[in-house]
């Protein structure tokens, strides 16, 4: 699949692990940084792989900043974005199974590295379940 990933100051090690991973199965990785430990702001780095979503450029999103908000309220900014906040496993599969997300935010100050990888390859490889939750996903748009 192709997967664009974007992160703050707080996010480069968790994505090196995460974009390791995504290339041993496979993915095809856009990294739009930032990939140093200097001051920057999420949406910089947000806004890309929403774009990339939005427009069909990419399968899956996946932000990270310190706190997973900021990053999140940002892409969700954006037309046919579902991002989802997630802290653990099995949130991660719910945002796929029932609310259809297409981007994860991970809160890198909040959760370890492990976690968080384990966290997207179940996020990648659960599929939404459609039937009720397909009409509710029709209602998030306003
Ligand atoms: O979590 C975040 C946004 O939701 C940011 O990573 C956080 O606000 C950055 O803080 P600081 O500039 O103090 O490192």
């Amino acid at each position: 699949m192709k997967i664009s990933i974007g992160n703050d100051h707080a996010g480069p090690e968790y994505k090196k692990a995460i974009v390791e991973m995504l290339k041993a199965k496979g993915h095809e990785v856009t990294n739009y940084g930032t990939d140093s430990a200097d001051s920057v702001d999420y949406p910089d780095f947000g806004h890309p792989v929403a774009i990339d979503v939005s427009e069909g450029k990419a399968d899956f999103g996946i932000v990270i900043c310190g706190s997973g908000n900021g990053i999140s309220m940002s892409v969700n900014k954006h037309a046919k974005v579902r991002a989802a906040l997630c802290w653990i496993k099995e949130i991660a599969v719910l945002a796929r199974q029932h609310n259809d997300a297409n981007i994860i935010s991970i809160p890198a100050r909040y959760t370890s590295i492990p976690q968080a990888v384990e966290m997207v390859d179940a996020f990648l490889n659960t599929e939404f379940e459609g039937g009720r939750h397909q009409t509710r996903v029709d209602k998030i748009s306003c």
